[in-house]
């Protein structure tokens, strides 16, 4: 039986946020963001591993926000990419090739319960792997590099990804090995697997699973929360999990 495993790189120093610590330790709502994004997966699969990378310099982090019984801390690289790579090769050991793998950004706290399920639902039928996106809503500019418009691209087709985003761990291990060894700037995942010919399916997210980077994001974020949970009375749905992945 394959297990599933959650890789949650948070080893990320928050630049852009400019704020007084990573921006996975700002106060969101009274907790700190990871807080809110553990809690999340948690929620759609109490059972998985975890697997939480950290900067070794670390001093923020607290374990008593780690809702998952099986969970294990791991050094983050110099870029995400490298991140993820260590917390594979710490399951080396315990995974095994089919075990399911998803990627999932400290930096999104918002990301719905719902939509979890369902990319793990298709994961379950997709040897490729999917990640969570959104098809592009907005006129798409190409600048000129002096600040003046340079083409109008069309946007039909274009998706902005999102985490999580999930594969085998075999295939997820060697697409990561291959970009790192070609020098690939690869900004997530799915790009990486791309690079081995491989077309990983897009499941349509819920828009407001933004990640945090700039420092607006965070009110944001916090409107998000409060809308989600107007909408849905609870927006952390604890109905049972899909038979269609339980069983695999
Ligand atoms: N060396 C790194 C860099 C980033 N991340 C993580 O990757 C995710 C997406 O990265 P990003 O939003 O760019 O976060 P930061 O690198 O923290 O932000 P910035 O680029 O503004 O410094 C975040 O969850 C971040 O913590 C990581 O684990 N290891
Ligand atoms: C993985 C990601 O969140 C998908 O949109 C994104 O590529 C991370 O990019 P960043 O520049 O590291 O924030």
């Amino acid at each position: 039986m394959s297990r599933w495993w959650w890789v949650v790189p948070a080893a990320g120093q928050g630049r852009r946020m400019r704020a007084d610590r990573p921006k996975q330790y700002l106060e969101l709502d009274g907790r700190p963001v990871l807080a809110h994004t553990l809690e999340r997966l948690h929620r759609a699969m109490p059972e998985a591993g975890l697997c939480l990378c950290l900067d070794a310099d670390d001093r923020w982090f607290d374990p008593a926000w780690v809702p998952f019984a099986d969970w294990r801390r791991v050094t983050g690289g110099s870029e995400r990419v490298d991140s993820v790579a260590n917390a594979l090769a710490a399951l080396a050991e315990e995974a095994t090739d089919d075990d399911f793998v998803l990627v999932h950004d400290v930096a999104r706290p918002c990301v719905w319960v719902e939509d979890l399920r369902r990319l793990a639902g298709v994961l379950v039928e997709e040897p490729a792997g999917a990640l969570l996106a959104t098809p592009v809503a907005d006129t798409v500019k190409r600048d000129d590099g002096q600040g003046h418009v340079h083409a109008t691209v069309p946007r039909e087709g274009l998706w902005q990804a999102l985490t999580p985003q999930g594969f085998r761990y075999r295939l997820l291990r060697d697409a990561l090995a291959l970009a790192r060894s070609r020098g690939l700037a690869v900004t997530d995942e799915a790009s990486a697997v791309e690079a081995l010919g491989v077309s990983p399916r897009l499941v349509a997210s819920r828009r407001d699973n933004l990640k945090i980077t700039h420092p607006e994001d965070l009110a944001l974020a916090s409107h998000v929360l409060a809308t989600q949970a107007a909408l849905d009375g609870d927006p952390l749905p604890t109905s049972p999990t899909p038979q269609s992945w339980q069983e695999n």
